[in-house]
């Protein structure tokens, strides 16, 4: 539904993107992820005939933005959180959208109900929260209903029940067989929203691939295990392939094996086990290790977390 072909674009001397392809398919939701400046806004802004693309092709059911005869009713799209500068109330905003584009306005009343603004409809839309404005830029997206959604950090300036909602409603648009493109920095949300990941670094595609195969590529699996015998569960597992080491407080860190066969090999010892935890990286982790040499604006303390020491946490990006 979604296709970028050898996508280029220079701004001067910069390149932002670089012979860029790939597929956003329907059915599925799918995060496009990379860091700060890594060309992401660009390509949305290029798919969405805003930018023009320096080479190559960007394409939307087959066409090119421009050449789509009800842009409206084929993709929707959300850019930047940027507050609506009208004097308009939100309900004549999106009425004036519904209306070049010859929607009812009953659909407008159905979008202020679906991203829960109707009490608010009547009210001056410039003077609207972060929040209540990323909303009314939802309510605008899906006003046509769109086969198609382009969202660029949705749940920027949302609440903890916004994100859920705008999660839930990602995945409902997904479930029903329509696309969904969505660029996030909160690695936690793309975790649980993205089945599919398109990742970017310095304008380049580092990776197109599921969530899960994104993870289990550049992360490493482990099994946490606590016996009151350490020592001998250790020879036994060692003695299996198991890479064990000491992962404190009494515990071991098991990696080669598998949970399962852990605990069969202990029973088969007759050792007592008081924890069996598999553990596997995050999609932070993974992103940290993959996109580690495209970071273009990082700090230090990124940097150094990237390669695996301790440093503060690092504030997600909410810009
Ligand atoms: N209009 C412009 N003129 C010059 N350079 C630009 C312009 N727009 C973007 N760039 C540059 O192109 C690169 C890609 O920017 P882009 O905003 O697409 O990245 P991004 O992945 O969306 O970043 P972020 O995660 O910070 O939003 C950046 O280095 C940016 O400075």
């Amino acid at each position: 539904m979604i296709e970028a072909k050898n996508l280029t674009k220079r701004y001067g001397a910069k390149i932002a993107v670089q012979d860029l392809s790939f597929k956003v398919e329907p059915g599925r939701v799918t995060g496009f992820l990379g860091p700060n400046g890594a060309g992401k806004s660009t390509t949305m802004r290029m798919l969405l005939g805003l930018d023009r693309p320096t080479g190559g092709d960007a394409r939307i059911a087959g066409r090119h933005y421009s050449d789509l005869p009800a842009p409206m009713r084929t993709v929707g799209a959300l850019l930047e959180a940027r507050a609506v500068h009208t004097g308009r109330s939100a309900r004549n905003h999106l009425l004036c959208l519904a209306q070049t584009q010859g929607l009812p306005a009953k659909r407008v009343d159905e979008v202020l109900e679906l991203v829960g603004l109707t009490g608010v409809a009547g009210r001056r839309a410039a003077g609207f929260s972060l929040g209540m404005g990323q909303r009314l830029g939802i309510a605008a997206a899906v006003l046509g209903d769109p086969e198609v959604l382009i969202l660029d950090e949705p749940v920027n300036g949302l609440d903890p029940e916004g994100v859920v909602w705008i999660r839930q409603l990602m995945q409902r648009f997904a479930a029903g067989g329509r696309t969904v493109f969505v660029s996030s920095h909160l690695m936690n949300e793309m975790a649980v929203t993205a089945d599919h990941l398109i990742v970017i670094g310095r304008g380049r595609l580092i990776a197109d691939c599921s969530t899960e195969e994104f993870i289990e590529r550049s992360t490493d699996k482990s099994v946490v295990v606590r016996s009151p015998d350490a020592e001998r569960l250790t020879g036994v597992l060692s003695g299996e392939g198991g890479k064990v080491t000491a992962d404190g407080d009494g515990a071991l860190a098991v990696e080669n094996l598998e949970a399962a066969r852990i605990g069969e090999l202990a029973a088969a010892e007759g050792l007592v086990l008081h924890e069996l935890t598999p553990r596997r990286g995050s999609l932070e982790d993974a992103f940290m290790e993959l996109t580690r040499d495209t970071v273009e604006y990082g700090t230090p303390a990124a940097g150094q977390a990237a390669a695996g020491q301790p440093a503060a946490p690092a504030k997600e990006e909410t810009r």
